[in-house]
């Protein structure tokens, strides 16, 4: 292993370790905190370098962080290629920066592995992509695929949206094989493969009989009924077995064949036909819209009556939903495995569906390994994770190591404080996460919404150098008025609805009617959570109602 001068941009801070060691053992237990590593950077002094670099106002994207990588970071971002790590950390425990240079030092470390099997890093939503965009070309690594998921799995777009009941049923993972049997179903039993092959040949005839045609047609289809076959490969391996059949029959008679006769037998009519009634062509759109034109054939002993009517679409129907692009994928994956990657970064993983994290375990290599990052306080989907344990199951990497972060770096400590109040509400097993930074003034709330108020608080923020963002639920109202203030978005000001704030950080926050954020999603609480902790600098809360968390109104942000 490379030392910690090597490694481009990703040099070791003086007190890291020597060498990598896999951070935690083993998977962790059903209450995360207890297991793996876990960061107290209590008992250490905060370095003024450290402070001076988290405070620098932000004017772009995030930016690398090598020159002040902590210990318990650089151990993360050194682990070795073949161990997959899970990162459980509190809002701005620095998991994208960890993730990205990691990325940076396996690359820099086994340039050749990983530049053949490529690196994959995954993140939430476009904005999100942008945010990160310059950190791994900062470290000199411009050749790894950064993207959304959708973008990943490449089944064009949603044109509809599914009733919620049908969202949950379809990401949830028994769809797998609701979608495997209906792939299945269309291969006829080797009992009822009643067909015999004639193969026309000059003056010749040459015959394999029903009984032969079974015998060859039962170990493939076990293969890929048990999932080691992908179901194309299935259908040439068919071919090449029938192929065979013919060959011998020819040979036996007429001496050795020719590779052009080859060709001509196995591409041929006869050969195709039998094929076609057998082992027919199927698309991935062919499997779902059978899964779902009858899912009560195919979920029996899954899925009750209600699930099953739930999730039922006439098979003429064109209707394609964000949940069905998912589907889709299972579906094209049962059919033909993907491409797959030496090493891929999952962030924001705890928003992941089951079926969204199979779609990722199908493009890892046999040998391949993840990192994945998040928050079980921050999974804001209706499908969020709500225990490592079964997410890294349905990963395909259930044996990944865990570490959990707690020390913020972003968020100052009356912000974090204020924020980790939900904790005990949406993620009781987590520990509180400890600000790295005290910034006593950095909170403040104000009793009001309205558009007058709201404008002089982004004014107020705008005195100050750095990015400034206006949180909201929804955000054409709230552009709207500041537009009527003379504010339009710049450079430096910006409009995001919470559910896009993810992942991002701004200098100055002002959340105007976090009662709005917190009534615009099933999982309230934890998108709350999400946009009270994206302020490096200060936070201010214009509320309608009590004030949020108890927080007492002061103006002093
Ligand atoms: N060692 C460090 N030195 C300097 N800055 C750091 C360090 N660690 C983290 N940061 C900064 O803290 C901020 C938060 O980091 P990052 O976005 O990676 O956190 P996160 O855990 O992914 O947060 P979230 O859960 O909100 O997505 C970033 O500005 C990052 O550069």
């Amino acid at each position: 292993m490379p030392g910690a001068a090597g490694a481009p941009g990703v040099s070791a801070p003086a007190e890291a370790p020597a060498s990598a060691e896999a951070p935690g053992a083993s998977a962790p237990a059903e209450a995360p905190a207890s297991a793996g590593a876990s960061a107290d950077t209590s008992a250490a002094p905060t370095s003024p370098l450290l402070l001076a670099e988290i405070e620098r106002p932000r004017s772009g994207p995030l930016r690398d962080i090598a020159a002040t990588l902590q210990p318990e970071q650089d151990a993360l971002v050194r682990a070795p290629l073949d161990v997959s790590v899970c990162v459980q950390g509190a809002p701005g425990t620095g998991k994208t920066a960890v993730g990205l240079h990691r990325v940076a030092y396996l690359l820099y470390a086994h340039p050749r592995r990983l530049s053949r099997a490529g690196v994959l890093v995954l993140g939430p939503n476009p904005a999100f992509l942008r945010h990160i965009a310059e950190v791994l070309p900062a470290l000199g690594e411009s050749g790894v695929r950064q993207s959304t998921l959708t973008a990943l799995l490449d089944h064009g777009p949603a044109r509809t949206t599914d009733p919620a009941p049908a969202a949950r049923l379809k990401h949830d993972p028994r769809l797998a094989t609701v979608l495997h049997r209906a792939l299945h179903a269309l291969t006829a039993a080797p009992g009822d493969a009643d067909a015999s092959l004639t193969v026309p040949d000059g003056s010749a005839l040459w015959r394999v009989d029903a009984e032969a045609v079974r015998e060859a047609l039962a170990p493939i289809r076990t293969a890929v009924g048990d999932g080691t076959l992908p179901y194309r490969a299935g259908r040439e391996r068919f071919r090449a077995r029938l192929l065979a059949l013919v060959r011998a029959r020819a040979e036996r008679r007429a001496g050795p064949r020719t590779a052009a006769w080859e060709r001509r037998v196995a591409h041929g009519r006869p050969v195709r036909t039998l094929l076609d009634t057998l082992w027919p062509q199927a698309r991935p759109e062919d499997v779902l819209r059978a899964a779902l034109a009858q899912p009560e054939l195919y979920a029996a002993g899954l899925l009750d009556a209600d699930a099953c009517e739930a999730l039922r679409r006439p098979a003429t129907s064109r209707a394609r939903t964000a949940a069905d692009l998912v589907l889709l994928d299972e579906a094209a994956g049962l059919l033909a495995h993907p491409p797959v990657f030496g090493h891929i970064v999952v962030d924001e993983a705890q928003d992941l569906s089951p079926m969204e994290c199979r779609a990722v375990a199908r493009r890892l290599g046999a040998a391949g390994s993840l990192t994945v990052l998040g928050d079980l306080a921050q999974g804001t989907t209706p499908w969020a994770a709500r225990d490592w344990p079964t997410h890294l199951a349905h990963l395909g990497r259930p044996a990944t190591a865990y570490t959990e972060l707690t020390t913020g770096y972003r968020v100052p400590a009356p912000v974090l404080d204020l924020a980790s109040r939900l904790l005990p509400r949406i993620a009781p097993t987590l520990r509180p996460p400890r600000s790295l930074r005290a910034e006593p003034t950095a909170l403040a709330t104000t009793r009001a919404t309205d558009p007058a108020t709201l404008a002089a608080a982004v004014r107020r923020a705008l005195e100050r150098p750095g990015t400034v963002a206006v949180l909201c639920a929804e955000e054409l109202p709230v552009r709207a008025m500041l537009d009527a203030h003379g504010l339009p978005p710049t450079d430096r000001l910006a409009v995001v609805p919470a559910h896009l704030a993810k992942g991002l950080e701004f200098d100055h926050v002002v959340l105007h009617d976090p009662a709005a954020v917190r009534a615009s999603t099933p999982r309230g609480d934890q998108l709350l959570y999400v946009a009270l902790t994206r302020a490096v600098t200060s936070l201010h809360i214009l509320h309608g109602g009590p004030s949020p968390l108890g927080a007492s109104d002061r103006n002093d942000a």
